[in-house]
């Protein structure tokens, strides 16, 4: 009896709190009304970055949420991500201690996606030198992805080549399907899943590069090939206080630590190059004319089509800096970037934000709001970046898919030069059309919302070797 009456009094003080939650002390930004224990969870749907907007539509560009316990605020604008990315940077530079495990949560379901497709590339079977076609894809997009594993963890492609095995030796092992002749635009997609099960050859693989490093001898030389990476400086800290003030030295950096770091940031760095390499290739394929353009300018620059690409031909490629750029407004791979949390009390616009406040930058919306990109937002128009220097390294607040400040992304600049390098390898080497005679306006374009937004289904793309026979001897 004692316990119902209690239930029943929390419950109304519960009620009470909900209908009352106004301390005028403390004005806290205008937000939904937040349900008791799960807070505005329940209002988030699928697609979280679609439904804030709306929800911003309504309360404004600085908005409270209640996500579970979690007292949340919501930043939809240009001007307010400057406030609390750039004037207030330092405020907002903590993240929630909690991502780790919201980040192994992910792609629930991606096996199901790679199995579904792999369905559907045995269909077109024998159109074409399957196998061939494939490895020249491999290589041609491995070009550019192998230069990211020398730079960040200083393994000399070897692995891209790993990486792209592990998918490989795993998707034969199930159907095997060798020979598909329509391409997966997938690379690594599956990888996170597939991390878990393959945790002791990644293991190994970590290892091994740990003591590649180990047995270099540098030389201080400053015209040295050899140069001391992210992986050397790590290893430099091998077994030392990670906080040199605590007193008692609790925590020290293990070889584990490393190795975790190195997951990461192999993690971070392909997850997303990839999944914006994915969907440049589904725009171009939805927009012949722009695939056409970019072939042209390429072309160009390259001096024919009896030559890949090579990377210092790149920035005479004005179009395809437009064509990824547009790609990223309307797709950051990140749509909420990464939570930020405030380290201390702050006033913001005469709100009143808590320390402990977890801060979501709707990057997003600020790439489709027409008040900003005017009324055609929604439409992929590359050229709309022709005549203004809009920097999407984090300068410019209209236009930050690798988030800003102190807690954006330090591989921005490689993720971009990644990014136009394998999409001018894939464009420059082959022509590209939809597999089963699916026109471009048939071509399915819905996201899957996670850490990253890739696409729902998997790019499924027909090409055809543009370049000349001396083009493809002198590469295989
Ligand atoms: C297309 C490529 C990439 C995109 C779109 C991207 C995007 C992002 C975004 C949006 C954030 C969060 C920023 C914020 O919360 O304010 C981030 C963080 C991060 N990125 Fe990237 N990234 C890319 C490539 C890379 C690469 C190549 C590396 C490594 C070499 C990398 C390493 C990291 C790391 C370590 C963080 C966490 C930074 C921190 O918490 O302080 N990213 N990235």
């Amino acid at each position: 009896m004692v316990a119902i009456l209690l239930g029943i009094l929390v419950f109304i003080v519960a009620i009470i709190v909900w209908l009352h939650p106004k301390d005028n002390r403390h004005k806290v930004p205008p937000g939904p009304k937040a349900l008791p224990l799960i807070g505005n969870l329940h209002m988030l749907r699928k697609q979280p970055h679609r439904t804030l907007q709306a929800l911003a539509a309504k309360y404004g560009p600085i908005m409270f949420l209640k996500l579970g316990q979690v007292p949340t605020v919501v930043v939809s604008s240009p001007e307010a991500a400057e406030l609390f990315l750039k004037t207030h940077d330092l405020d907002f530079a903590n993240r929630p201690k909690f991502q780790l495990e919201l980040w192994r949560g992910e792609k629930k379901g991606q096996r199901d996606v790679v199995t579904r497709t792999n369905e559907e590339v045995s269909e077109a079977e024998g159109e074409i030198d399957g196998k061939r076609m494939r490895n020249r894809v491999a290589m041609a997009a491995k070009f550019g992805m192998g230069e990211e594993g020398r730079m960040v963890v200083g393994w000399d492609g070897n692995l891209v080549k790993f990486l792209l095995r592990m998918l490989r030796d795993d998707h034969d092992h199930d159907d095997n399907n060798n020979d598909d002749v329509v391409v997966v635009i997938y690379m690594d997609k599956g990888i996170r899943k597939k991390v878990h099960k393959l945790r002791k050859p990644i293991n190994e693989a970590l290892e091994h590069i740990i003591e590649d490093h180990q047995n270099t001898n540098y030389d201080d030389d400053d015209d040295s090939p050899q140069k001391k990476d992210f992986v050397d400086i790590l290893l430099s800290f091998l077994d030392q206080p990670m906080d040199p003030d605590e007193e008692q030295h609790k925590h020290v950096l293990t070889r584990n630590d490393i190795k975790a770091i190195m997951m990461d940031m192999i993690g971070a760095a392909y997850e997303t190059s990839t999944s914006a390499i994915e969907w440049v290739m589904s725009e171009l394929l939805k927009h012949p004319s722009v695939m056409k353009k970019l072939q042209h300018e390429i072309q160009h620059a390259v001096g024919g089509i009896n030559k890949e690409v090579e990377e210092n031909e790149i920035e005479n490629m004005p179009y395809l800096d437009m064509v990824v750029k547009e790609t990223l407004r309307l797709y950051p791979v990140a749509p909420l970037l990464v939570p930020h949390v405030s380290r201390n009390d702050v006033v913001i616009e005469g709100y009143y934000i808590k320390r402990n406040t977890q801060i979501i930058i709707n990057a997003w919306a600020i790439g489709r709001d027409p008040r900003v990109w005017s009324e055609n937002a929604e439409k992929f128009y590359p050229e709309r970046f022709e005549h203004n220097n809009v920097d999407i390294l984090g300068r410019d607040f209209r236009f930050i898919p690798f988030g800003s400040g102190r807690r954006g992304c330090p591989g921005a600049q490689l993720g971009f030069a990644t990014i136009k390098f394998v999409v001018a390898q894939l464009v420059h080497c082959f022509n590209w059309e939809l597999p089963f005679g699916m026109s471009c306006d048939e071509l399915d374009m819905n996201e899957t919302f996670g850490i990253t937004i890739p696409r729902t289904t998997h790019l499924l793309a027909i090409p055809t070797f543009r370049l000349t026979a001396e083009a493809a001897s002198n590469k295989e």
